[in-house]
């Protein structure tokens, strides 16, 4: 199946960039933008190609409906928790999480298509999915996912709220991606992505792709990892 990047129904003023850091949009690579829907945008144009090939956005990978079910199902086992804000040396800032190992019917059909488009077939992956739940002020600050548990591949879906992925090379800060994580959409980090670069999710305060502000809202990720080899 071909990368949906049609399905994004607003459009994004053309690179327009704001920031100290130099922003090459990923025209002419023909993976990562359609029409003027841009995806990506890094600290130079052969990055975003290199790098292009290991991370994916599926605009529009789940429905409406699909967000309704998977909300359904979450929801009553977040509420009973408290967002945490107080851990200043965790990760993650203003967020309740819980993990999920089964799932009503409407809701493993969403699954096992995110495990079909992610990881080969046969890869042994980590049995309970986890549900991240970010308040609207909450964000993830940079890190990289342990090596330990966690094998080549992270596929995300994103409820709830736009976001911005941020990809910074960890021995090389100058070096980065930008994501945008549209709301429905699913995102996957591979290899060099996912082991050598951190990931972030942007706070709403800092939430601008390509010159334009992304408002984050309450956002929920439902992320399925393999395990490692
Ligand atoms: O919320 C996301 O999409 C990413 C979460 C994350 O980076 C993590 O749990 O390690
Ligand atoms: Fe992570
Ligand atoms: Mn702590």
């Amino acid at each position: 199946m071909k990368l949906l990047l049609s399905v994004l129904k607003r459009t994004y003023t053309p690179a327009v960039c704001t920031s100290r850091r130099r922003c090459v949009s990923s025209g002419g690579s023909g993976l990562l933008r359609r029409r003027d829907e841009t995806l990506v945008v890094g600290s130079s144009r052969e990055l975003v190609q290199r790098l292009g090939s290991q991370v994916e956005v599926r605009t529009g990978f789940i429905t409406e409906e699909e967000e309704g079910a998977l909300m359904r199902e979450v929801e009553p086992g977040l509420k009973k928790k408290r967002y945490e804000f107080d851990h200043w040396d965790d990760a993650i800032h203003g967020y309740r999480e819980t993990e999920r190992e089964r799932w009503g019917e409407a809701c493993e059909e969403i699954l096992s298509r995110v495990r079909s488009v992610a990881f080969p077939e046969g890869s042994p992956l980590l049995g309970p999915v986890h549900v991240l739940d970010l308040d609207k002020t909450g964000y993830i600050k940079p890190h990289i996912d342990s090596v330990k548990f966690c094998g080549s591949t992270i596929a995300g879906l994103c409820l709830l709220s736009d976001s911005i992925m941020r990809l910074v090379k960890e021995d090389a800060t100058n070096e980065w991606l930008d994501l945008l994580l549209p709301r429905y959409s699913l995102y996957i980090l591979r290899d060099q992505a996912r082991y050598n670069f951190t990931h972030e999710i942007l706070k709403d305060e800092e939430s601008v792709f390509n010159g334009q502000k992304v408002p984050r809202l309450r956002r929920i990720s439902i992320i399925c990892r393999n395990l490692s080899g």
